[in-house]
Order: structure tokens, then sequence, then C-alpha cells
């Protein structure tokens, strides 16, 4: 029988966690302090440590560093609020396996802890249970930049557990490739990855289109049909743009990611379902739960854990590299043999602000690899695809003369139709700057 040792300062809430982890199979020891639980572990051994993180004489992280200073290498799970994922996340550089936040479901937990006595019988080393040794995703590119660095490392950190996560980033700045890195540093990697674009579903298809549907329940569902759900069964469902779900989808959503259970349309069978949850956002999903638009409760399901990508202008040292990856894939889809860049171009891709990230300089250099005949893209190829943004570039000295700002403002609302956020993008100025702009200029 496997020995859990619960370190927790809420008498009830131990009592009632022990006698539930007793009644699935588990020898619980409860401890209401670091101190003791520290005395304890010295003189009986455990096969886990499950802790609260506030405990009265210090916290969960102060137990985690003792246990691992004394050489031990047991998993520690511990218990948070749900404002203390940063705190947690430290736990985790600690070398914490995982940690589960408050309120948390019967299933979870015991799924946490059974993940975590997995991995401990398969490894001896801590380290390797947390960090995977195993590579990204084929085509994922690391960079160097400190930003990179430090999302790679949430990437690793979180990877390996079972926690849903919340990536956060603008348009094109590799929210799907990190969900796909994140599903594929986790146990799941041999099970389906199903990425999801919530904001292309129709809210009146939404359910059968999560749950599936069953022949005949509504007029053209001629045949049974397998949700995302199932699809992604025992693997990760990535939900991009999940701040488009209507309220309604929301409701629907939630409930499924509780239970953990699913009712295809016209169906009255509940399917049990195991899914690992990676949602993703280009708006700020916080306003959106204060507005009413997002719900609260689903908010927090879907971000135990959040990463925030960087912009690619926050990334410049990674642009050599990208655009080395981004020119050999466009040389093999193109059949071409570009060489690389000249210096001039790659002084362009330095100073330019990217607005559309990732994807924006994906497609320039395939653009430019298309047009280049041999040898090294030219600076002046860009001219055509960055001539406004070219401008922008140098827009501090640009702006010095009136007749050039306007002429670069038109531009601008040329190549961005008219979109005044993008324009001003575009144009790296602020939209207020852009609106004072358009009126100085008396431009329509
Ligand atoms: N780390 C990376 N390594 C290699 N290619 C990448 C990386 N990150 C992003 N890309 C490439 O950049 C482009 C945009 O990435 P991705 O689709 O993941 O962004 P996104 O933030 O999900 O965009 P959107 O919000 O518009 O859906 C893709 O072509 C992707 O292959």
């Amino acid at each position: 029988m496997k020995s859990i040792l619960l370190v927790e300062d809420d008498i009830s809430f131990s009592q009632l966690l022990q006698r539930f982890l007793e009644r699935n199979g588990y020898k619980v020891t409860t401890i209401l302090s670091v101190k003791e639980a520290l005395r304890t572990i010295e003189v009986e051994s455990f096969h886990m440590v499950f802790s609260d993180l506030r405990l009265p004489d210090g916290d969960g992280i102060d137990l985690l560093k003792s246990i691992r200073s004394n050489g031990l290498e047991i998993p520690v799970i511990l218990m948070t609020g749900y404002a203390e994922v940063s705190t947690a996340v430290e736990a985790m550089k600690q070398g914490a396996f995982d940690y589960i936040s408050k309120p948390f479901n019967q299933e979870e937990v015991l799924d946490v802890i059974a993940n975590a006595l997995k991995s401990s019988s398969k490894s001896s080393s801590k380290t390797e249970v947390n960090i995977s040794k195993k590579g990204f995703n084929q085509g994922y590119v690391k960079g160097v930049s400190k930003s990179s660095q430090t999302l790679n490392e949430y990437v690793q950190l979180v990877g390996p557990t079972n926690m849903s996560v919340l990536i956060i980033g603008e348009s094109g700045t590799g929210k799907e490739m990190v969900a796909k890195a994140i599903h594929e540093q986790s146990s799941r990697n041999n099970k389906p990855f199903v990425a999801v674009d919530c904001g292309a579903i129709p809210k009146e298809i939404a359910s059968s289109e999560f749950f599936g549907h069953v022949k005949g329940a509504f007029t053209g569902a001629i045949d049974d049909k397998k949700g995302h759900f199932l699809s992604a069964n025992e693997g990760t469902l990535f939900l991009d743009e999940v701040g488009n779900l209507s309220y309604e989808n929301q409701i629907q959503l939630l409930r499924a990611l509780q239970e953990r259970k699913i009712k295809p349309v016209g169906s009255s069978k509940e399917i049990s379902v195991d899914i690992r949850i990676i949602a993703a956002t280009n708006e700020n999903l916080e306003k959106a739960v204060d507005n009413g638009d997002f719900r609260n409760d689903l908010y927090h399901r879907l971000n135990e854990f959040s990463i925030k990508m960087p912009q690619l202008s926050e990334r410049r040292e990674d642009i050599p590299i990208f655009a080395e990856y981004f020119l050999e894939l466009a040389n093999k889809q193109l059949d071409k043999q570009v060489l690389g860049f000249t210096p001039e171009t790659m002084a362009v891709f330095q100073k330019y602000n990217w607005p559309g990230n990732l994807r924006e300089l994906s497609n320039v250099i395939k653009r430019a690899t298309l047009l280049t005949q041999g040898g090294y893209i030219q600076s002046a190829i860009l001219q055509t695809m960055l001539s406004v943004k070219e401008n922008v570039v140098d827009s501090e000295i640009n702006f010095s003369t009136k007749h050039h700002e306007k002429e670069l403002i038109r531009k601008a609302l040329i190549e961005a139709e008219n979109n005044k956020t993008l324009a001003a993008k575009l144009l790296n100025i602020t939209r207020k700057t852009l609106y004072n702009k358009l009126k100085e200029y008396n431009i329509e």
C-alpha cells in the first residue's frame, strides 16, 4: 500500500481528505506543521508528501526545500489557492512534482496523486520527473532570448503535469506551437493533440462539435459524429481563441471539464473522458470576466497555469534564428535553394516592429524566397512587401518632415485596409496619436 504524508493545518479538511484517500487504498499520516512533517520524515518513509502551501510555521516551499536538501527524492504535491499560481511555479522550480488548486474535486486529486506515484516509481531522480529530457515538437525553434528561455522553462515545467494551461498572446506569436510543445512534454504525447478554433464554430453547432451527436439528433445529422472531446480522449484538447465562446457554450464546456463526462447531442448515454485542456486567447480574458462576458469559474478552470507569449519585437535576438528556420522551410516548400539574407536585409528585420509576429516573419520570408532568383535575399525585395513598414522602421527620422509623415500615414492606412488599430501598429504609434494626426492632416 502506498503511503502519503498529508501536511494540512485545517483539521476538518485534513480528516476529510484522509478518509477519502484511505477509502481509495492509500495509507495516510496527517501532520499539522512544517516542523512536525520534517521530524516525521526523518523516522518514517513515505511514497509521497501532499502538503498545503500555507502552514502555521512556514510554507510548503520551505518543507519542499528541506526535503530536497536532505537528499530525499519523494514527490511533493502542493495544494494552493487560485491566487497562488506564481508561488506554485516557484515551488515547481524548487522540485515540487505538481500542484493542485483548491477547491479540487475527488477525481482531480486521485489523478494528481496517481501521476506522481507513477513517475516516482519510474525514476528516482526528481529532475528527471520534472524536466522532461524529451525534445520539443519537431520544428519547434527554441530561440535564445531571455523571453524564450523563460517561455521554454515554463513549457518544460508545466508540460509533464496534468494542469490546464492558458496561453495568452497576440496573433502569430506561436501559441499553438507552445500548446503542442506542452503536449509533447507530457505523458499524453502518444495520444492525440486536437486543436479547435473556438472563434470559427457557430454557437448553434458548438455542442455537437465538442461532444458529437447521434444520427437523427437534428435535421442534417445523417450519421453519428464523434466530437472533439472524444477525438482528443486521453490526449490534449487545444481550445484556440477560447474568449470567443458564447456564454451558453462556456457553461457546457465547464460542465464537461468538471464532470469529465460528455453526452453527445441526442444521446442519453454519458461517456467518461480524460482530457487535458490547453486554451489560448489574444484578448484580455480577465477583463472579459469583469465585464461578465466570460465565466469566472471557467476562467479559473482553464487558467491553472498561464503562459504569456512574448511579441517578436520583444525577442529580437531570436529573429536571425527564426529567419533561418523559415528560410529552410520555404526552400523546401518552394523547391528553391536561396542561401540566406544579406546583412542589410537582416538589419531591416531587426529594426522592423513585426505586428504580425512570427507568422508575419514566416510569410515575408516565404514571399521573399519565391522572388529571389538565387543567392541571398536582398533588402530591395522587401520594399515591395515591407515598403510602408520599412519607412515605419525609420519613423523617428521620417517624422521630422510633415509631408513625409502624412504620406506614411496614408500608406499605412492603405496597407491596413483602413483598420486604424493595425495602421497605428504599423506606424509604431498609439491609436490616439494616429487619430490626432488624422485630424491634424485632415485625412479621412
Ligand atoms: N517556436 C516556434 N518554432 C518554429 N515555428 C514557430 C514557432 N512559433 C511559431 N512558429 C510559426 O509561426 C507561425 C504562427 O504560430 P502559431 O500559429 O503557433 O501562432 P498563434 O499565436 O497560435 O497564432 P493565432 O493566434 O493567429 O492562431 C506558424 O507558422 C508557426 O509554425
